[in-house]
C-alpha cells in the first residue's frame, strides 16, 4: 500500500519551571526547565505534491510563514536531505492547522517541526530512521523541538534539548492568556535578561533542576505546583512587555492558583483547581482583564501523535 496523506497532532507546552544559566560561548544559554504539554494541539498534514509548499489554517494562520522559514518545511526537507543519500523523495505539500498561540513562548514552531519529522518518517516509510535519530534532528532544529516529541511532563538540560520525563500523576487545569497581536521573539528576551542581570552585578551559576516543583509533582498537589512555578525569563519579558505584570496580577485577583509567564512570553499560564476554575477565570479574565485571547488547556498530553493515515493501494 502506498501513503497519500499523513496527519500528525502536536502539543504546546508552558515551562513550570525555568532556570537560566550564564551564556555559554556557542550563543545558547545552560537551562534547568521543566517542560509541561498542554492541550491546545497543531494538525500537520504532508502528502506528494509536485512542489513544496506550507498552508495554514486556524485563528493564528496570519502571523505563520508560508515560505521556506516555516519550521514544518525546514524539518521535512533536513529528513529528506538524509533519505536522499539513498533515494530521491518528491516534495510535499504541508497543511498546519494552527491552533497553538504564534511567537506566545508555547513552542508552536517546534512543535510544526517535530510533527513534520515524525509525518514525512511515515510518509516516506523511512522506517530505519530511528526515534534516537530522530531526536538529534530534533535538536538540530531548535532547543525545544526534542521535548515536542515526547509531550507529557519533562526536565530539559543543556540549551533545554536533553529530556528526562518527569513522573506527574492526574491533571493540571490551565487559563492561558495570549495578547491579541501581542508577540515577543526568543533572542530577544534572553539578551534583556542578560542586560537585567549585568545591571544589577548578577552572578549566575549552572541551574539546578527543582526540587520543590519535581517533588509537587509528583504527589499532583495543586497548590504546592502553583507555589514553585518560576521562570527566570519572566523578569525580562515583562520589561519588554510591562502589560504582563498587569496580566499576572489580574490573573491572581481573580482566584487563579498561580500564575507564570510561558518560556519567553508573553503568553500567560494560570493554574486552577478545576474544569470549574477554569471555566471561572477565563470568564472573569475576558471581562476584567487585560485585552486578549484566553484558551483552556489541561496537562500533561502526550507529544507527537499520528492520528491518520490514508493510503491507495
Ligand atoms: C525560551 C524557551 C523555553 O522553553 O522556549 P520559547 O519561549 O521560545 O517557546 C526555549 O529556551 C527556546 O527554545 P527555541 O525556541 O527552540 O530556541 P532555539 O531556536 O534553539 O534558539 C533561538 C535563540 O534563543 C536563544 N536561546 C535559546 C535556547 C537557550 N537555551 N538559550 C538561548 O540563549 C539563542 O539566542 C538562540 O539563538
Ligand atoms: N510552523 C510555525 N508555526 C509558528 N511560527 C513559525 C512556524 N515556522 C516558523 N515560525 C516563526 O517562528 C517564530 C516563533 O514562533 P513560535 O514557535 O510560535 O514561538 P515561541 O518561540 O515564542 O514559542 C514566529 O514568529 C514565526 O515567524
Amino acid at each position: 500500500m502506498t501513503t497519500d496523506a499523513v496527519t500528525v497532532r502536536v502539543p504546546g507546552k508552558i515551562n513550570l519551571g525555568l532556570f537560566v544559566g550564564p551564556l555559554r560561548e556557542d550563543g545558547y544559554h545552560e537551562l534547568s526547565t521543566v517542560f509541561h504539554a498542554v492541550s491546545l494541539f497543531d494538525h500537520v498534514t504532508v502528502q506528494p505534491a509536485d512542489d513544496w509548499s506550507v498552508h495554514v489554517t486556524g485563528p493564528f494562520a496570519d502571523r505563520v510563514p508560508t515560505d521556506g522559514s516555516n519550521l514544518a518545511m525546514v524539518a521535512a526537507r533536513t529528513l529528506a536531505a538524509r533519505r536522499q543519500r539513498r533515494a530521491t523523495v518528491p516534495p510535499v505539500r504541508i497543511d498546519i492547522d494552527k491552533q497553538i498561540p504564534v511567537a506566545g513562548g508555547m513552542a508552536g514552531g517546534s512543535a510544526d517541526a517535530a510533527a513534520a519529522l515524525v509525518a514525512c518518517r511515515e510518509l516516506w516509510t523511512l522506517d530505519h530512521i530511528e526515534n534516537e535519530l530522530l531526536e538529534t534532528m530534533a535538536a538540530s532544529l531548535g532547543s525545544d523541538v526534542p521535548f515536542l516529541l515526547h509531550g507529557g511532563t519533562a526536565i530539559g538540560s543543556g540549551r533545554g534539548e536533553q529530556i528526562t520525563p518527569v513522573l506527574a500523576r492526574g491533571e493540571l487545569h490551565w487559563v492561558l492568556w495570549a495578547g491579541e497581536g501581542l508577540t515577543l521573539s526568543t533572542p530577544a528576551v534572553y539578551v534583556e535578561l542578560d542586560r537585567l542581570r549585568e545591571e544589577r552585578g548578577t552572578e549566575v551559576g549552572a541551574p539546578e533542576p527543582p526540587g520543590d516543583l519535581l517533588t509537587a509533582l509528583r504527589r499532583m498537589d495543586t497548590d504546592a505546583v502553583a507555589a514553585t512555578l518560576h521562570n527566570d525569563l519572566q523578569e525580562a519579558a515583562v520589561s519588554l512587555h510591562p502589560i504582563l505584570a498587569e496580566v499576572l496580577e489580574a490573573g491572581q485577583e481573580l482566584g487563579a492558583r498561580g500564575g507564570v509567564v510561558s518560556g519567553s512570553g508573553p503568553t500567560v499560564a494560570f493554574l486552577v483547581g478545576s474544569q470549574a476554575q477554569a471555566i471561572d477565570l477565563s470568564v472573569g479574565l475576558a471581562a476584567n482583564g487585560p485585552t486578549g485571547e484566553i484558551l483552556r488547556a489541561m496537562g500533561p498530553v502526550p507529544g507527537t501523535q499520528l492520528v491518520h493515515r490514508v493510503g491507495q493501494g
